[in-house]
């Protein structure tokens, strides 16, 4: 992951503000309809030129909607937001042409080909004509696509549509590329691929913003995570960082059978170097799902666990020894899982 600031080759024809932040937020506060409660709630950070920043929540966070405000979908109900210092609401046709995007569903056009749907889209951001189709085919390769140069968006598979996406979103040479769910619904080679093109986007100096539910995406390609819940900013920092903030250093999962959930956390809980216990929810009545947070190493630990939930007359179905991952920063804010 980069932390460049290298401008792109081919300048928009928009100035943006060379010395802002690539992306910049502030008391943004999102309300649809007049009742209930904001989907954006008083939310501010800012992102650094040529990071890759990732916005990390549960469904119906306030991610969407964000990156809506953001890439000049949605209206804010208040708060200001910008992209290589411009103001996205005061003035969107400027905030379109540095800015890419690739939503959460698919929006190809079905009546133009794959090569098509790019060049359309270069000529839409006034792309100058003898550039587009050379643009169309060195993205079509990056993307792995040249073969489907002319196919029709209908006949590619999940993961090429979203390459293909990518690659639309980048036909405007943007400084700021916004990835909604990138790899929703993609098998993992798909995936893999397309976590490997955000990774070379990054290294060639654009700025990625990412939304994610998934922290394995998070913590692998992200440079920083802003932990979203509700609408609101819970966290932001390095995943090392937000993993690290957390007390334990190793954790213990236990599956356990004929449990009282509180009764065994209350006697894990009183083991040394335990710093702490997560439920993880059971599968059936009789199962209970239990994440150790230990210090030190989890071996140490493990003896004096399993004899305290011997104690309690639990059944031991399943004992596995791992590292806190975001998934646990998450829980450790929220009382809740991700998913
Ligand atoms: N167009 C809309 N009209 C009314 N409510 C909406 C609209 N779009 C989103 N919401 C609501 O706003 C909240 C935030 O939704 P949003 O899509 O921004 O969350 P998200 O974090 O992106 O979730 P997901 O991971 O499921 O995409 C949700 O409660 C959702 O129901």
């Amino acid at each position: 992951m980069s932390t460049q600031t290298t401008a792109p080759a081919t300048q928009p024809a928009v100035h943006a503000d060379e010395g802002a932040p690539a992306v910049e937020v502030a008391d943004l506060v999102k309300r649809y309809g007049r009742s209930g409660r904001p989907a954006v709630d008083g939310l501010s950070f800012a992102v650094r030129r040529g990071e890759v920043f990732g916005l990390l929540g549960p469904n119906g966070a306030g991610k969407t909607t964000t990156v809506g405000v953001l890439t000049t979908r949605v209206t804010p109900t208040s708060g200001r937001a910008t992209v290589a210092g411009i103001d996205v609401a005061a003035d969107p046709v400027a905030a379109r042409a540095v800015l890419g995007v690739v939503p959460q569903r698919p929006n190809l056009d079905r009546s133009l080909d794959a090569r098509g749907n790019l060049v359309w889209h270069a000529a839409y951001h006034g792309v100058p004509r003898a550039r587009r189709g050379p643009l169309a085919d060195e993205l079509l390769e990056r993307m792995g696509l040249t073969e489907k140069a002319s196919t029709n968006p209908d006949e590619l598979s999940g993961g090429q549509a979203q390459r293909l996406i990518i690659a639309r979103g980048l036909m405007h040479d943007p400084q700021v590329l916004f990835l909604d769910e990138p790899s929703t619904g993609l098998d993992p080679q798909a995936r893999l691929f397309v976590h490997d093109r955000v990774t070379e986007l990054a290294a060639s100096g654009v700025t990625v913003v990412l939304t994610t539910h998934d922290m394995d995406e998070a913590a692998k390609l992200a440079d920083r995570v802003g932990i979203v819940d509700h609408g609101k900013l819970l966290a932001l920092d390095s995943p090392d960082a937000l993993v690290a903030g957390l007390p334990g250093e190793a954790t213990i999962d236990l599956v356990l059978t004929g449990a009282d959930a509180a009764t065994v956390r209350g006697r894990i809980d009183g083991v040394r170097g335990v710093a702490g216990v997560d439920d993880r929810g059971g599968e059936g009545d009789d199962t209970v799902r239990l994440r150790v947070r230990v210090d030190g190493d989890a071996g140490a630990a493990l003896a004096p666990v399993l004899g305290a939930v011997a104690g309690t007359g639990a059944t031991v179905g399943q004992v596995d020894v791992g590292e806190p991952t975001l998934e646990d920063v998450f829980i450790d804010l929220t009382g809740r899982g991700l998913r």
